[in-house]
């Protein structure tokens, strides 16, 4: 990211009450029968049920007021972790308490609160987008139904909204195909906030964006971090986009988080050979370049991930231990937790190898 981002302005030390609290959460999907495996059903052949394990017994507390970046590649489970925490998919097992309540016993008013407090912003805003609505619709449609803004005030209210957002009122009655994608993702952050939310989860929010519209809706989710006291989970593949936003960053791989720290110590200190491959990817990083080498080969299918450490088979520093045990994630300083055999080496002392 070369353009500008602002430095949040609300340390970590400063976060709050426990927001959500995700505990020992996991999820699978049954994968679907391709023709061949349907065909062979139907000829009643003996069929193996093939479940993906898109989140593997994640533990992960997220404060009032932080930012927290969840990084890792295409398929670690990062959506469907996100989706959960955001209350629009159930976990497996595992439970996912909302300011300390466990959203799935809630009822009536209650589940409605905190479903609306909690949203989520896509990285395609063209999809979540209702091609037929007029912005004023898409925006002001669920402040009315639930109450937050009477159909005399919608008006004054939508407007608000945009302006919050960034966009002109004076366009509300286009449609989102008129747009350009920084302004659709506008839309969909003025969407978001017309509920009053108090936390958002970014899903590669701004990922399908140019680099210099990326940091301006970047800077706008600061500016909104500051006005209403916001609550951040940053969902992206690349750490460079979540360095300047986040307090702290949890690294994930193959389901499961491999490290976790405040964002400076991630970047000064990372311990797990897969977060110092993802930094060597960053391209301004150049002394973490020569330090480390970048991630080799493809992430293994989840499907059928790899015994023992997942990341075993790309790590350049595996040793046997790691084909077998899977590694507990541990504190390797105060506030720094890894998941990785290299820690309980002699003379390792939790430094990058
Ligand atoms: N509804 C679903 N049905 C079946 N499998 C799914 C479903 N949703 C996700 N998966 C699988 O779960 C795994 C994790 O997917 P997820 O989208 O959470 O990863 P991700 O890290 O967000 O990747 P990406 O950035 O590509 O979206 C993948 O193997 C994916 O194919």
């Amino acid at each position: 990211m070369s353009a500008t981002i602002e430095k949040p302005a609300v340390p970590a030390q400063a976060a709050g009450e426990k927001m959500i609290e995700v505990v020992g959460v996991s999820r699978r999907f049954s994968k679907k029968l391709d023709i061949a495996g349907k065909i062979l059903a139907k000829l009643g052949a003996p069929i193996r049920e093939e479940v993906v394990h898109a989140v593997d017994k994640v533990d992960l507390t997220i404060r009032k007021g932080e930012v927290v970046g969840l990084v890792g590649e295409s398929g670690c489970g990062k959506s469907t972790l996100g989706r959960m925490v955001a209350g629009i998919l159930p976990p497996s097992d595992g439970t996912i308490l909302w300011k300390g309540k466990d959203r799935t016993g809630m009822g009536g008013k209650e589940a409605r609160a905190a479903m609306l407090q909690a949203q989520m912003i896509f990285q395609d805003p063209m999809s979540s987008l209702n091609p037929r609505l007029k912005v004023a619709e898409i925006i002001g449609e669920a402040p009315l139904v639930h109450g937050l803004t009477s159909r005399a005030e919608l008006a004054r209210y939508v407007d608000e909204q945009m302006r919050r957002a960034g966009l002109d009122p004076a366009f509300k009655a286009r449609y989102p195909h008129q747009f350009s994608g920084g302004q659709r993702q506008r839309i969909g952050i003025a969407r978001a906030l017309a509920v009053q939310p108090e936390f958002l989860v970014c899903d590669e929010s701004v990922a399908a964006l140019d680099v210099s519209i990326q940091a301006q809706i970047l800077n706008l989710f600061m500016a909104l971090r500051r006005e209403l006291n916001l609550t951040y989970l940053f969902i992206s593949h690349d750490l460079g986009v979540v360095e300047h936003l986040s307090d702290r960053v949890v690294i994930m791989y193959l389901g499961r988080v491999v490290e976790e720290a405040p964002t400076e110590t991630v970047f000064a200190r990372a311990n797990h050979p897969y977060t110092q491959s993802l930094l060597a990817a960053v391209p301004r990083i150049e002394a973490r370049k020569k330090a480390f080498a970048t991630v080799k080969g493809e992430i293994p299918s989840p499907l059928n991930p790899p015994s023992g450490c997942h990341f075993h088979p790309r790590c350049p520093h595996a040793f046997d231990r790691c084909r077998v045990e899977i590694p507990a994630l541990q504190e390797v300083a105060p506030g720094h937790k890894s998941r990785c055999h290299l820690n309980d080496l002699p003379n390792h002392g939790g430094q990058p190898v």
